[in-house]
């Protein structure tokens, strides 16, 4: 080997090492996804804090209180949307399915939301964490007062650093003659918190990892979609009912939440709840589950293998 080519497979290392690194940033830059958001609406399905066994899933409790407490700490102002009284009112009473009656359904309701709120106070408490439980109806967002003084309270917690728990007032909710108190299930619910607070950002907890072209439960080849920018008739079409025993709206509940967010230019990201520590890395700028937005330049596909919805 000569001077000139020991010279030559020294450059041609350093061009490797250089390419290298400039294939490692392209995959990190493909990646990532810049999230700005301060006020973030988290929100939680039954299949994410229930077992399919039907106890109570200890571990996402406590991760959820992890997460939104380091969040808390960082200044961000945090609202959770939880579901789970009927989950965990059928644990709590030994019950294997949800009774048909309405009445059964409340009471179980008004047993397992006092038990959720124990389990999360015990959560929150083990990192010095404040909460509050605010349970709506439908009907708090028609009457101007009722609405003004409903927000006045998100306003009051969050400036206090106290996480609000919402859910529906399951106990009290029903629709009759013109007095409707529902709001049909809590994808709807936390997207219209999520429109009223004025947050930043919803993100929606499931037993999936987002947005699938066909319901992943019934077709082994679905693909996650990353990012959609409009959601139309023929999206509904792709998405199916609930996958599990204790959730009740499946994707179609979903999208309608997202719809909405959407029409009003916020963003909102589906993703599993499995580990709600997810949510540290999507803050972080990750590109995990499906990203909700109008913002086309977020249009990137995550793997040629997996579309993206554009119409
Ligand atoms: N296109 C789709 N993409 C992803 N999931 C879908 C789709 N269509 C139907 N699903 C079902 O929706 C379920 C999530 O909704 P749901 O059971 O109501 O959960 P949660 O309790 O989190 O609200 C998934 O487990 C899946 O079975
Ligand atoms: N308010 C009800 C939850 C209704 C609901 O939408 O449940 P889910 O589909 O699991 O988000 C409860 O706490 O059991």
């Amino acid at each position: 080997m000569n001077e000139n080519g020991t010279a030559q497979s020294g450059v041609s290392i350093q061009s490797s090492v250089f390419w290298f690194i400039i294939k490692r940033m392209q995959v990190a830059i493909m990646n990532h996804r810049s999230i700005e958001a301060n006020r973030i609406v988290v929100k939680v399905g039954t299949s994410s804090l229930i077992h399919p066994n039907g106890a109570v899933n200890l571990e996402t409790f406590d991760q959820l209180a992890y997460t939104l407490s380091a969040l808390n700490n960082q200044g961000k102002e945090l609202i959770l949307v939880s579901s789970g009284a009927i989950g965990v009112g059928l644990n709590k009473m030994h019950l294997k399915k949800r009774p048909s009656e309405i009445g059964a359904q409340q009471a179980l309701a008004a047993i397992g939301q006092s038990e959720l709120m124990t389990l999360f106070t015990q959560r929150f408490n083990h990192y010095l964490t404040d909460i509050a439980q605010v349970l709506l109806t439908h009907d708090i967002f028609d009457y101007p007062k009722s609405n003004k003084y409903v927000m006045d309270t998100f306003n009051c917690l969050l400036k206090d650093n106290v996480i609000p728990i919402v859910n529906e007032n399951d106990t009290v909710a029903t629709d009759e003659l013109d007095h409707k108190t529902t709001f049909g299930d809590n994808d709807q619910l936390s997207a219209i918190v999520a429109s009223h607070v004025n947050a930043d950002l919803l993100i929606v907890l499931s037993d999936i990892d987002g947005f699938y072209d066909q319901n992943p439960k019934k077709f082994a080849n679905a693909s996650l979609i990353p990012t959609v920018n409009i959601i139309n008739e023929e999206t509904f079409t792709v998405a199916g009912g609930s996958g599990s025993r204790f959730g009740t709206g499946g994707m179609q509940t979903k999208l309608l939440a997202a719809k909405r967010m959407l029409a009003e230019n916020r963003q909102m990201i589906l993703a599993n709840g499995r580990d709600p520590r997810i949510i540290l890395d999507i803050l972080a700028g990750k590109k995990i589950g499906t990203l909700f937005t109008k913002n086309r330049s977020e249009n990137q596909p995550q793997s040629e293998t997996s579309p993206t919805i554009n119409h």
